[in-house]
């Protein structure tokens, strides 16, 4: 028999339950007590949902306040010094995942960085080399209790030792050599006598996410794996591990359970199908698979068919009591459900699963291998027509677009004139200062805008009354980036509900959910919009838009645009065409779409592309596909305009050093950059690569509310000038200022232009 395994369910819940929640918290609107309780609630909703489909092995510890792993963090008490003063329990653990200023207190939040490639963010760890590791929290068994209280026995979801120390980082003091690796030992007795409490409360398997054994590691942390491991199944005859693989093939980092006594060990058969020869091959007797056959990250209905045929090949090789069925990675990634999905047309609903209907697509592939496939004829039946009709559908394809793609030329992929002479150009016609301020594009998102926007979307208001009330935000906010001074100017991006989302709402081949919600970091969250078919624009997206801010100054208004890979990256992708295929059909959109901003008189274009690094394979060797079309498609989209027309681009969440050549070939004229809480690492990249573009490292952290003084922005932005020559300096924020307040965003942005004219004045007399 084989048996059903989830491996994490979308904490969020149905509506983002959890995140009203939390935030209702954090303004006040609810006290602790409600929070707890109320949180309590939606874990049981999503245990008995995954009980009643009839899931055989149920997570607990997948849920999170904020993010699983400073959850963990928390839990193994490894707390940054400068929160130690702050009261323990919820505002210690807040101040950690964003910053804390109050009267007497100002800390920063902990860094934030891309879990894997996914667009989930972590909290990332800081270990110092004497870090005390000890259990500071009882959550993962507090919540195995709930559930078995309810007659429901999970099995616990922790971070294993080895990937939780190398996500994290040393604190900034660490003498220089310091691996928190290191520190596995150590760490190794905690998690002994926290596995140890576990089967006290009665836990008989547990599930240890290693996402880590997927990346390419050196042999020493092989090793590390193997002595890990070796003590962890040490701990009790009673309790059974699994090791969760995910996002990539595990490849030879398998070999350490040769060595090693687990139980089990899950793969991503979605990410990396090849993978399942080789390890039934490898597999040691008695350790069971996992095998990730449900898409975890997608929202495209599992071919049953085909994954049924997979299983039978692990049964035929292992036998079925070693054969578990599962999705390809937790279902955190995924939007709760269909069911309460209106927008969706009928024919493309119907290709569609979430995360509650892929837990009823594990039930039935496990019905058909246990009980017969004729047990679950019906709905085999339902699913083979459902993956024909998608196969076959005429509205998957645009043979305009295909004909503009076969037309596609080396022309196409560069800039007419080289940067230098572009800069020329581009100084004269822009006249800007020394050290010119900007932001990266979006201002507030305030309740007042999404609650009009729900308006109108629900028809309460008409077209005229919305679009004059974005109008005035523009206005207001053109005024007063005028008064404090800022060069280039930007509409604020309040027509946007999302960056990628309006895009898409814009372009055709898209459809988007009304519900399909997934978690991006801490309470917040994105609706990816769904790429079903050949993408084309049938109409200009922003230039009116545009058109009108600049109407209202003299400056130099940004044209705003999201760029072809952050298009792919944060929305569902058809599985039909290469990715190469789509991402270069986003191109062709956007360049039109930068034509027309051009021809209305924009003269700074700004194409975004945070998510580039994020589409990065996770083993180097697939790095250079991946880079060369990545580059193509920005420069498809880019490249169409004139010498004195300047395009910026601007990414975060990016790790520089590893893509600095990507980044130099995509030949912008500007960059701004997520920095401030990289501590200038990054800008090492762009110095010792000889980058002669114009770059502006962000001068303050935007995730956190707290406003940067003058005095730490001015260090700042002097420690920059070690790196990056002044005349190439811009400064603005690290990233868009959607999820800040207005009286913080007018706070800071002034001490910032302010910043910016007091070293202007100094080089001025220099
Ligand atoms: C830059 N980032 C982005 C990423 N991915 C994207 N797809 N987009 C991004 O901008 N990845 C990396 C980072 C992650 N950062 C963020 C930052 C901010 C958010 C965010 O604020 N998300 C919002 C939801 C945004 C949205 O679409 N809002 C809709 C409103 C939907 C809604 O809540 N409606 C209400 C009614 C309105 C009301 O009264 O409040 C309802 O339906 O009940 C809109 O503006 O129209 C969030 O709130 O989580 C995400 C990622
Ligand atoms: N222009 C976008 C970029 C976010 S990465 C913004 O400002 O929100
Ligand atoms: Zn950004």
């Amino acid at each position: 028999m084989v048996f059903t395994f989830n491996l994490g369910f979308p904490r969020m819940g149905a509506n983002r339950k959890l995140k009203r929640l939390v935030e209702n918290f954090w303004s006040g609107k609810v006290d602790e007590n409600t929070l707890i309780t109320d949180a309590k609630k939606l874990r049981e909703e999503h245990w008995l949902l995954q009980k009643n489909a009839g899931l055989d092995h149920i997570p607990s510890n997948d849920f999170s306040f904020y993010d699983q792993v400073v959850d963990h963090s928390y839990a193994f008490g490894v707390i940054p010094a400068r929160y130690k003063n702050l009261n323990p329990g919820l505002e210690t653990y807040f101040a950690m995942c964003r910053g804390l200023q109050k009267p007497g207190i100002d800390v920063a939040a902990c860094k934030m960085k891309k879990w894997f490639n996914t667009n989930y963010h972590y909290i990332v760890p800081e270990f110092e080399p004497n870090q005390q590791f000890t259990l500071n929290s009882t959550k993962v068994i507090d919540e195995y209790k709930e559930a078995k209280a309810l007659g429901i026995q999970t099995h616990p979801v922790i971070l294993g030792p080895v990937s939780y120390l190398m996500l994290g980082k040393p604190t900034k003091d660490a003498p220089q050599g310091f691996k928190p690796i290191q520190l596995l030992d150590r760490l190794l007795s905690l998690y002994e006598e926290l596995l140890s409490k576990l089967v006290s409360a009665g836990v008989t398997w547990i599930q240890i996410d290693e996402p880590c054994l997927v990346l390419d590691l050196p042999s020493t942390i092989k090793n590390e794996y193997v002595s890990a491991y070796n003590a962890l199944t040490k701990v009790s005859p009673q309790l059974k591990i699994l090791i969760a693989t995910y996002f990539e093939r595990i490849g030879t980092n398998l070999d350490f359970i040769t060595d090693t006594p687990i139980n089990a060990i899950h793969i991503d058969l979605i990410r990396a199908p090849d993978q399942l020869e080789s390890i039934l091959r490898r597999l040691p007797a008695k350790v069971s698979l996992s095998l990730g056959l449900v898409n975890g990250r997608n929202i495209w209905k599992t071919n049953l068919e085909v994954a049924l045929a997979k299983a039978q090949k692990a049964i035929d090789v292992l036998g079925s009591e070693c054969v578990f069925i599962a999705p390809s990675c937790s279902l955190l990634h995924s939007p709760h459900s269909i069911q309460s999905e209106k927008k969706i047309d009928n024919e493309i609903l119907n290709w569609l699963s979430f995360a509650v209907e892929k837990i009823k697509k594990i039930v039935i592939i496990s019905k058909a291998l246990n009980n017969s496939v004729q047990s679950v004829q019906t709905e085999l039946e339902a699913n083979r027509k459902s993956i024909q009709s998608h196969r076959e559908s005429a509205r998957t394809q645009n043979p305009t677009v295909q004909q503009k793609m076969k037309a596609l030329g080396p022309d196409m992929f560069r800039r007419k004139f080289p940067f230098h002479e572009r800069q020329l150009s581009q100084r004269k016609k822009l006249s800007l200062p020394l050290f010119p301020t900007t932001t990266v594009g979006s201002l507030p998102q305030t309740k007042d805008i999404r609650t009009i926007r729900a308006k109108f979307k629900k028809g309460e208001i008409n077209q005229t009354q919305y679009d004059n009330f974005i109008k005035r935000e523009i206005e207001k906010c053109v005024h007063f980036q005028e008064e404090i001074g800022i060069d280039v100017l930007v509409h604020g991006e309040f027509e946007r509900n999302d960056m990628v989302e309006f895009f898409g709402e814009n372009l055709q081949g898209y459809v988007f959910s009304g519900n399909g919600w997934v978690q991006s970091y801490g309470s917040r969250c994105t609706k990816p919009p769904i790429i079903f078919g050949d993408i084309s624009r049938p109409n200009p997206m922003t230039v009116e838009i545009i058109k009108y801010a600049q109407s209202l100054t003299d400056k130099p208004m940004k044209g705003m645009l999201t760029g072809p890979i952050t298009m792919l990256q944060w929305s569902f992708v058809r599985d039909d065409q290469p990715r190469k295929d789509t991402a270069f059909q986003l191109a062709l959109a956007i360049r039109e779409e930068v034509h027309d901003l051009e021809a209305a008189g924009i003269s700074v274009i700004q194409i975004d592309e945070p998510a580039i690094c994020e589409g990065l394979p996770l083993r180097k060797e697939d790095w250079n596909v991946y880079l060369n079309w990545a580059v193509d498609a920005f420069l498809l989209s880019s490249t169409g305009v004139d010498c004195s027309t300047q395009i910026h681009t601007h990414m975060c969440y990016s790790d520089f050093n590893d893509i600095i050549e990507a980044i130099r070939c995509l030949d912008a004229d500007v960059i701004t950059i997520e920095n401030s809480r990289s501590d200038l690492k990054l800008l090492n990249a762009f110095e010792e690569h000889e980058y002669t573009a114009e770059i502006g490292p962000g001068l303050y952290d935007i995730h956190s509310p707290r406003v940067p003084t003058k005095e730490e922005l001015k260090v700042r932005l002097h420690a920059i000038f070690k790196y990056i020559p002044k005349n190439l300096i811009w400064a603005n924020p690290d990233c868009g200022l959607k999820t800040r307040e207005w009286p913080e965003v007018e706070a800071a942005l002034k001490n910032m232009t302010d910043v910016a004219k007091e070293f202007r004045a100094i080089e001025a007399n220099c």
